[in-house]
């Protein structure tokens, strides 16, 4: 076969954030992911190919995205050694909803990029891809020259004006939500809203990542940077790590507040762990994937009793699932997404019932975003607790999972709280605050 496109690898040094910020403001389409379990970074600038997922049939994101990918990989050479060319994005929560709200990113994105780089503990390699071996080099001149040029951005962009989205009338869903589930229509739900935050100067990607690569703690952290929007996210959730042969995959459901000292951060674990509604609400989880999992022929291991996963000002009931066997990718995720965390159960009578109730346009909020190399090797997250920016118009999103036991006023609560993390990187830092 012909081969069209040329791959070429570099060892960097180590790259700072600032080098990082630096170059997401130099590219027009990046990507970049932080994997917090692992410590690694995965950054992808300019587009060599890309793909809108469910731009040509809403049924199946993941299978165009796989066709895709299959296609782009028979033309990879490979002699590459050091780490393999990954093509990264996000697919839409749910392509048979219409989305009006999300421009360039209404059916999803996905690209291979012209330069990307992998950064673990021990090395930085960046690999270019290019229509011909010297555009490759070219482009991997330009990373050195960027590298060289990369200062501190220093953006002092603040928030203006917050406003959390018809909140009376999501509680309203929320009651509806739990006569539903009370009438037996539905196991579970899970309901999310928004809040919309107007900026006093717009923030470029470089000072968000600046930003956010300020908190450490346990979350995953992109950025997805298309035409005019920025999609960011904490998210604190694994949708599927793939690696040879096996297969992890988080269940994370059930809430509550951390508190404000490790004292109360206990006491609330503790009572979360010991509250029905919120096993119930972690249970439907853990079962669905495992039996979605099943349903693959895969082995399945799992700890028999949910652990806590604090993060930002929540924390979680978490229980982590691994798979042994043979997976394709693409049918996971499309076998696994959404489970019971960001839909609900049965899938299909919650996924109707978003549709139908919910009143706004989840877009990428709750998809699978991350990457997957060409040796099958990648990561998705759950893009929750999450923001979508453009200019400085900003907005919001978190959701929670509805049960029987639900109480309308406690779910806005816990999403309230779930916006804090976001809400507090877009305040960015006071003049007199300490460094
Ligand atoms: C839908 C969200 O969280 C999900 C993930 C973890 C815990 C959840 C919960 O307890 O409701 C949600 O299922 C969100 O943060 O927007």
């Amino acid at each position: 076969m012909k081969k069209n496109l040329h791959y070429q690898e570099k060892k960097l040094s180590r790259l700072s954030t600032a080098q990082i910020s630096y170059l997401l403001d130099q590219f027009e389409t990046a990507f970049v992911f932080f994997d917090w379990e692992n410590q690694t970074l995965k950054l992808c600038l300019g587009v060599a190919a890309e793909c809108f997922p469910a731009k040509e049939t809403k049924q199946n994101q993941f299978l165009t995205v796989k066709n895709w990918y299959q296609t782009l990989k028979t033309d990879w050479n490979t002699t590459i050694t050091t780490a393999a060319p990954l093509i990264a994005g996000s697919f839409l929560f749910d392509p048979l909803k219409k989305t009006t709200a999300w421009a360039g990113l209404a059916a999803g994105y996905f690209f291979l990029p012209q330069l990307m780089i992998s950064q673990n503990s021990t090395q930085t390699i960046a690999i270019s891809c290019a229509s011909t071996v010297k555009n490759g080099s070219r482009q991997l001149s330009r990373l050195q020259a960027c590298l060289a040029a990369a200062k501190k951005t220093t953006g002092r962009a603040q928030i203006q004006q917050v406003s959390e989205v018809q909140v009376a009338s999501w509680q309203q869903t929320v009651q509806q939500a739990v006569a539903a589930i009370q009438a037996q229509r539905l196991a579970k739900v899970v309901l999310a809203r928004q809040a919309t935050v107007t900026l006093n100067q717009s923030l470029t990607a470089g000072e968000l990542w600046q930003r956010l690569a300020l908190i450490k703690q346990q979350n995953y952290q992109f950025l997805l940077k298309y035409q005019d929007q920025i999609f960011i996210s904490l998210t604190p959730e694994k949708l599927a790590e793939f690696q040879p042969h096996q297969l992890r995959v988080d269940a994370l459901a059930g809430t509550t507040a951390r508190g404000d000292t490790l004292n109360q951060q206990q006491e609330l674990g503790e009572r979360l762990l010991q509250s029905t509604k919120n096993r119930i609400e972690h249970q439907i989880v853990v079962a669905e994937i495992t039996h979605r999992l099943q349903e693959l022929a895969l082995k399945i291991e799992h700890p028999t009793e949910p652990q806590l996963l604090a993060t930002g000002s929540v924390q979680h009931l978490y229980t982590p699932i691994t798979a042994y066997g043979e997976v394709d990718p693409w049918r996971v995720l499309a076998q696994l997404h959404p489970t019971p965390a960001l839909g609900g159960q049965p899938q299909q009578a919650a996924l109707k019932f978003i549709r139908d109730f919910e009143g706004w346009d989840r877009g990428l909020f709750g998809g699978p975003t991350g990457w997957l190399d060409f040796t099958a090797k990648g990561k998705f997250t759950v893009a929750i607790r999450s923001a979508l920016l453009t200019g400085l118009q900003v907005h919001l999103f978190a959701g929670a999972g509805i049960v029987a036991d639900s109480d309308y006023q406690q779910e806005t609560i816990e999403t309230h709280n779930k916006m804090q993390p976001m809400l507090k990187l877009l305040k960015g830092r006071k003049k007199n605050e300490r460094k």
